[in-house]
């Protein structure tokens, strides 16, 4: 079970609603993917303004945990408002911070994530902030009070799967929160590392909605998660430096 604040979860995939090639395309693969949490941007909803389209309409919301995330914020106090909206719409209480601090990676600003989280935390969200893979900030979001750490694998959109596993391996261990991997992952083999590495989740968008199938590959990322969690409780053989035969010859008679 997944345990983020006080909402618990079955499934470990927690995907973004953009860039689909089609609204009926999103709602399959949503469904296929088996995720309970679907994550979309404050700022492309017409949450007051239902007469316009919507993005989310072909999804039956009642169905999903909505987080919405701050996306397009470039402070903390923009991604605190983003927040406050996606409350006052009455969507939910948890918030995925996401303050980027480069156009061209889209890499996140610590400094703004950490003023936003502080900020959102006491004004009693369930936050959880979208962070690098440097593991000194990941315990300070932690410290601060987060209720689960979302490091970055890769730049967002970059399908340029786990950059830096070392890194990410430290993050898990330190955390008594869910280490959710976040962004960058470009296919199954990835999910499954994440997982593997001990990571608690993993939230995707752009390898699912940019697939060439991407209801097929919304099903592959549900087994890769599932396979690779298995594989993390079943306890991975250590690497060794040379052959180990199959079928020992020790004890045998002839
Ligand atoms: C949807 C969302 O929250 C993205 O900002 C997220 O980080 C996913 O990134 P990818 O598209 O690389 O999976």
């Amino acid at each position: 079970m997944l345990k983020i604040g006080n909402y618990t979860f079955h499934s470990r995939l927690l995907l973004g609603t953009g860039k689909y090639p089609a609204f009926d395309i999103q709602k399959e693969a949503v469904e296929v993917s088996g995720t309970e949490i679907l994550t979309f941007t404050v700022r492309r909803m017409n949450i007051f303004e239902p007469s316009q389209p919507n993005f989310l309409e072909k999804l039956d919301l009642e169905s999903y945990s909505l987080l919405p995330n701050t996306a397009g914020a470039k402070t903390a106090s923009e991604a605190v408002r983003h927040a406050q909206l996606a409350r006052a719409s009455g969507l939910c209480d948890m918030i995925k911070v996401e303050v980027i601090g480069c156009d061209k990676t889209l890499l996140p600003d610590p400094v703004e994530t950490l003023k936003a989280t502080e900020e959102l935390l006491k004004e009693g969200f369930t936050v959880l902030p979208y962070t690098s893979d440097d593991v000194v900030l990941a315990r300070k979001l932690e410290e601060l009070g987060a209720h689960a750490i979302m490091p970055g694998a890769s730049p967002i959109g970059s399908g340029q799967g786990i950059v830096n596993p070392v890194n990410l391996r430290f993050i898990i261990e330190q955390a008594s929160v869910p280490v959710i991997v976040d962004a960058g992952i470009g296919s199954p083999a990835d999910a499954a590392y994440a997982m593997e590495l001990g990571a608690d989740a993993v939230l995707l968008n752009t390898a699912v909605s940019q697939a060439k199938d991407p209801v097929k590959m919304a099903n592959a990322m549900r087994l890769a998660i599932e396979g690779g969690r298995f594989g993390y409780e079943a306890g991975r053989i250590p690497r060794k430096r040379y052959a180990s035969a199959s079928s020992p010859m020790e004890g045998m008679s002839v």
